[in-house]
C-alpha cells in the first residue's frame, strides 16, 4: 500500500506513521508539501476542515498510485460572545482513491487570552507560541497542545489519534465493500 501525507511537518506525518504502525498496516508513507488552499492561520472549524480536505486531495493528485492520501490542518477557533474562551482545533481529512473522503475532528482546549487580540490582528499561533516559549518551531515538536498540557498530550499524539480515526473509517467502508 502507498500513503500520502499532505504536509512535511513532522509533528503530521510522524502521527500517520504512528497511525499505521499500531494498526499494524504495511505501506509507505510519502510526505508531500502542498498547499492547505486556506489562510496559513485558519480561523474557523470549517476553513480548518477546507484546509485538511484541500491538502488530501492535493496530495492525492501528485501521486496517482497511492491508496489515500491524509490531510492535516490546525486552526484556531475565537468563539463568538466575548467571554467565550479562543481554542486551537484540529481536523483531518482522509480522500481514497474511489473518491471517498472522510473527515475527523481532534481535540481542542482554550488558549491564553491575550493570544485573541493577536491572532486577530493577523498573527500564526506558531509564531506566537514560539514568543510565548521563547524557542523556535513548537509547531513540528509539542504543539500548543503538549505545552498548555505540561506534555500530556503532545500534538503529535493528537494527530495520531485523529489519523487512527480516519484510517479505521477507510477500512471499516472498505471491509464493507469487500
Ligand atoms: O505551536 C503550535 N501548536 C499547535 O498545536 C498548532 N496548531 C496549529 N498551529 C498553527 O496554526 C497554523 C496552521 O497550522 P498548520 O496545520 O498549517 O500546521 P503547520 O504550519 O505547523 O504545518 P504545515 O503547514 O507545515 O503542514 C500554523 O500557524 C501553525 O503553526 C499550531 N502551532
Ligand atoms: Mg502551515
Amino acid at each position: 500500500m502507498k500513503v500520502v501525507v499532505g504536509s512535511r511537518n513532522p509533528a503530521k506525518y510522524g502521527a500517520v506513521q504512528d497511525a499505521m504502525r499500531e494498526l499494524e498496516m504495511e505501506a509507505e508513507a510519502i510526505a508531500l508539501e502542498v498547499e492547505s488552499g486556506v489562510s496559513k492561520q485558519p480561523m474557523t472549524d470549517q476553513e480548518t476542515i477546507e484546509g485538511a480536505l484541500h491538502r488530501a486531495r492535493a496530495a492525492l493528485k501528485e501521486i496517482e498510485d497511492a491508496d489515500f492520501a491524509i490531510g492535516l490542518e490546525g486552526g484556531v477557533v475565537l468563539g463568538s460572545t466575548p467571554s467565550s474562551r479562543v481554542m486551537v482545533c484540529n481536523w483531518g481529512a482522509l480522500v481514497a482513491k474511489d473518491g471517498k473522503e472522510y473527515i475527523t475532528g481532534g481535540a481542542r482546549i482554550a488558549l491564553p487570552d491575550e493570544f485573541k487580540k493577536e491572532l486577530l490582528a493577523g498573527k500564526e499561533l506558531g509564531d506566537l507560541m514560539d514568543e510565548y516559549c521563547q524557542r523556535k518551531d513548537i509547531r513540528k515538536h509539542e504543539g500548543a497542545l503538549g505545552i498548555f498540557t505540561d506534555g500530556a498530550v503532545s500534538r503529535m499524539e493528537m494527530f495520531q489519534h485523529v489519523s487512527k480515526l480516519l484510517i479505521g473509517q477507510w477500512r471499516y467502508n472498505v471491509k464493507k465493500q469487500a
